[in-house]
């Protein structure tokens, strides 16, 4: 169990937990996995998802409607490390539930239910010594988002703090589907390489094969988000995890 890409191109699949249930998640995690997902980016339900875009808003108040907690998501962190050893598991979170939690409390948990990485969207670089002291202690690799305004002193503080990938988001704004891809995103990946030889993925507006591929082009990963939740959303109750396989799949190989 570690975050490791595919040489060509690594898949990031995030998941917002509890939607449409926890039961569904697994078996859509599952999906995603066995159809070429390299690292899954298990989401924490949120009342005030302030970074995201009204698909996953949407999706987070389905699950927090629910009453799905912090706790559901280790405990089903923990099933889908059972039933798939090799694929790395990074739990995404706003900071409210895991301060709540408290971070030693927290990390320790997320090590016993079998993650990777954690990825905090509101933690920054700057403030984040105890963090990354418990992360590390628990042997967890700690995720942070780079944005194409962030100045060169921050992006080299996140350079050398990110384990396992370092998260390039490809425009400003919150997480959503777009059209075409911002070409602000390979001059952060540029960027940033000046500071480190880890891992790079990109995220925000990756919605199809084609986005993937130009990805491909300058970055090691592809992050997807919205486009699979949003899939999620539309698809007939009891067919998510088939067609979100099959949506995975066509991420590699051109057709989705
Ligand atoms: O939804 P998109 O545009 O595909 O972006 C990835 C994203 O969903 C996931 O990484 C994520 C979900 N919520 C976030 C909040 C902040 C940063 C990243 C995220």
């Amino acid at each position: 169990m570690s975050i490791q890409f595919q040489s060509k191109l690594g898949l990031v699949v995030y998941l917002t937990a509890g939607d449409p249930s926890i039961e569904i998640t697994y078996d859509i995690a599952l999906a995603a996995i066995d159809n070429g997902a390299d690292v899954l980016e298990l989401g924490v339900p949120f009342s005030d998802p302030l970074a995201d875009g009204p698909v996953i808003q949407r999706a987070s108040e389905r699950a927090v409607g629910r009453g799905v907690s912090l706790h559901d998501v280790l405990a089903l962190s923990k099933r889908i490390r059972e039933a798939r050893p090799e694929t790395g598991i990074v739990l995404f979170s706003y900071l409210n539930p895991v301060v709540r939690m408290g971070l030693e409390a927290f990390c320790k948990a997320a090590k016993e239910h079998g993650a990777d990485g954690v990825l905090l969207t509101d933690m920054i670089v700057e403030e984040s010594a105890d963090y990354l002291r418990h992360m590390r202690a628990n042997g967890l690799a700690p995720v942070f988002l780079a944005a194409p305004t962030s100045p060169d002193d921050r992006l080299r503080a996140i350079a050398e703090h990110s384990e396992g990938f370092i998260y390039a988001i490809s425009r400003v704004g919150i997480t959503g589907k777009q059209a075409a891809l911002e070409s602000d995103a390979e001059s952060l990946v540029r960027r940033l390489r000046q500071f480190t030889t880890k891992p790079i993925a990109v995220g925000f507006g990756i919605s199809n094969a084609e986005h993937v591929a130009a990805v491909g082009k300058f970055a090691d990963a592809a992050i997807i988000g919205s486009a699979i939740v949003h899939l999620i959303e539309q698809s007939e109750p009891g067919t998510e995890a088939q067609r979100v396989g099959e949506f995975v799949q066509g991420l590699r190989s051109g057709t989705a």
